[in-house]
């Protein structure tokens, strides 16, 4: 559906070139929402804007639905775009035209009658909750009703894709979480291939199936959001998930450990595990088999059982205490059944 070969972006700034994009390589399956997410700078609205060449990469080549879009100029450009719909940050409506008249903007750019035009944007502001507030004008309505103009618009020509370039993060979260059900229902409901930037893991979590994480104009980590989660590799990963779930774990709950280890029973060893898992396994047999099977004694101290994706996803840390060889064994153990576990060794 989409791809990018070699993208390189450099800008001309005032103190230089600046290398925005480094050799991006990057394809997007049909009916995917895929997340692009990095700090500020990293490079995602380059990205996202070489997608649909309103950035003309200086290197590589873009192909979307099997068109090299690098080798379009003018009007052949502009046909292809209507394929690609954008949604913005600010959310970029027209203050003077209603709600109705700036969804149906792109139509009437096209040419089309306004009977044709009404046909097609009345169930789009139906499909966007907007119908009732059709007459108004965007000073009139709410943060999250702009943006569901703003995608009203982006899917009146009818695209196979829809680029968001940072589109919830001028909303609250409550609002976020609607703006974003509804583009999973664009997806579902209309097949529509969702690209979204973001800096907000949050927003991966709650939309994407992949996500490609960036820093300094390079893509440094990519997979499903689930992978992603339980088993980040670099250290921009971690940090970004850890809005969401703390790599470091909070100062009280090492306090606790300290107190455990300091209650051992001579010849007895304790150990602090993190475990994070995904999917089909159930925490409790399994933690309740090292109890049973080895005799450990163990004390969940931290951690959340959450969902992505319609998988469950946990994260825990647990101080094991017992025979050092169980603890060795039940660390074995955790590993088998598909746990991710880390060991963390907590100072005097
Ligand atoms: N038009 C431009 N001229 C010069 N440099 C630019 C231009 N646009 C972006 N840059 C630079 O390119 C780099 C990548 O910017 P980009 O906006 O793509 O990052 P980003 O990840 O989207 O960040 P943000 O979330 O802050 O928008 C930054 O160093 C930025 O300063």
């Amino acid at each position: 559906m989409i791809d990018l070969k070699g993208i390189t972006q450099i800008y001309q700034g005032p103190q230089g070139p600046v290398e925005a994009l480094r050799g991006v390589d990057l394809h997007i399956a049909p009916g995917e929402v895929f997340g692009i997410i990095g700090r500020s700078g990293a490079g995602k609205s380059s990205l996202v804007r070489v997608i649909n060449l309103l950035n003309r990469p200086t290197r590589g080549t873009v192909t979307v639905h099997g068109r090299e879009l690098t080798q379009l100029q003018g009007a052949q450009l502009r046909q292809a775009r209507r394929e690609i719909g954008m949604v913005f940050q600010h959310f970029n409506l027209l203050s003077s035209r209603t709600v109705y008249d700036n969804a149906a903007l792109p139509l009437e750019l096209a040419g089309m009658s306004a009977a044709q035009i009404r046909e097609r944007i009345s169930p789009l502001l139906d499909l966007v909750g907007l119908a009732h507030l059709a007459d108004r004008y965007p000073a009139q309505i709410s943060g999250g009703q702009k943006q569901r103009v703003g995608i009203a618009r982006a899917l009146a020509s009818r695209p196979k894709v829809l680029l968001s370039d940072e589109a919830t993060s001028a909303l609250d979260p409550e609002t976020t979480r609607s703006i974003l059900d509804l583009l999973r229902q664009v997806n579902r409901d209309l097949g529509v291939t969702v690209v979204l930037i973001t800096h907000q893991m949050q927003v991966v979590k709650q939309i994407a199936d992949r996500v490609a994480v960036m820093e300094a104009g390079r893509i440094v980590e990519m997979g499903s959001v689930i992978d992603v989660f339980t088993r980040p590799r670099e250290d921009i990963t971690k940090s970004l998930i850890d809005e969401i779930v703390p790599q470091e774990l909070p100062a009280s709950v090492l306090a606790r450990v300290r107190q455990l280890a300091a209650r051992l029973a001579p010849g007895q060893s304790g150990q602090l595990l993190r475990l994070s898992y995904a999917g089909e396994q159930a925490y409790e047999p399994i933690l309740s088999h090292l109890i049973r099977e080895l005799g450990l004694d163990l004390s969940i101290l931290h951690g959340q059982i959450d969902e992505i994706q319609e998988q469950t996803f946990g994260s825990l840390a647990v101080y094991a205490s017992g025979a050092m060889a169980h603890i060795g064994a039940a660390i074995d153990y955790l590993r088998i059944q598909g746990v991710q576990v880390r060991t963390v060794e907590v100072g005097a």
